[in-house]
């Protein structure tokens, strides 16, 4: 199908003795949000590790807009447009927003010719700009130590999208949030699918329901159920198979 960016064809990946993936296939569309649910141990982890690199499979074969890939890093993967939101963000608490944003790819111009210096506003002004694009405005110059709990997530996911990545990867993101806070999350993410397609991650199910627009059950690291998300389905029949 044209709308396919990413597919995962049988998947396998074993720890020594341990079956994390069992053969897992799936499609994840354009302008999509998948959820990924499952509980402890069902393999999500390992399965969005493989998709952003950072994990090999077993075996199995990953499509990206159909041309197959194979992914030795993180790096590569972000070479095919995929960018992952951690669950613990990994943003530095005692820095500023904009040297987040900036954390290892720092924009730099060489002064007299040879003295490398920090393009400080032209990294405010690009980062003032991703927030804007996602609605979203604040003083680029304050400690990420100082925001909300929100607040940080969407740094997060600015960050990640500020790539401009086809793909966006979405681990447990608003496991420590309020509800509030979780509300506007997903309305920025709601946002996002406009441009990307996205892969959210989650112990929770509600979640999945409030956001995604297709759900992946994973379970002992098979697919256990695959289907649109729509008013008629039931939670508690959904969770019996969790
Ligand atoms: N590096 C590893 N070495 C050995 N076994 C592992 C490793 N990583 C994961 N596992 C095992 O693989 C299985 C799937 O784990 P995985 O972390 O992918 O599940 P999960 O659904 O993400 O769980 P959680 O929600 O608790 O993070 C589990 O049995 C886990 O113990």
């Amino acid at each position: 199908m044209d709308d396919v960016v990413l597919e995962c064809r049988n998947i396998v990946k074993h720890y020594g003795n341990v079956e994390a993936l069992n053969g897992v296939s799936f499609e994840l569309r354009k302008n999509e949000i998948l959820g990924l649910v499952g509980d402890n141990g069902a393999g999500k982890s390992t399965l969005l590790k493989i998709i952003r690199g950072a994990v090999q499979p077993t075996s199995g074969e990953i499509l990206i807009n159909g041309k197959k890939v194979e992914f030795s890093s993180p790096m590569d993967a972000a070479e095919e447009g995929i960018q992952c939101v951690y669950q613990d963000l990994a943003l530095v608490d005692q820095m500023t927003i904009v040297d987040n944003f900036f954390l290892g790819r720092e924009l730099r111009e060489k002064k007299l010719g040879f003295i490398p210096v920090l393009r400080k506003k032209k990294m405010e002004n690009e980062t003032e700009q991703a927030l804007k694009q996602m609605e979203f405005s604040m003083d680029v110059n304050k400690k990420v130590s100082d925001l909300s709990g929100g607040q940080r997530q969407a740094i997060a996911v600015a960050r990640a999208v500020f790539a401009d990545p086809k793909i966006v990867l979405l681990d447990e993101p608003t496991s420590a949030l309020s509800e509030i806070a979780k509300h506007e999350v997903f309305k920025l993410l709601k946002g996002l699918k406009e441009e990307h397609s996205l892969i959210f991650v989650t112990h929770d199910l509600n979640n999945t329901l409030q956001l995604c627009d297709r759900i992946i059950i994973l379970k002992h690291g098979v697919i256990e159920y695959e289907g649109e998300v729509t008013k008629d389905l039931s939670l508690e029949e959904l969770l019996s198979m969790m």
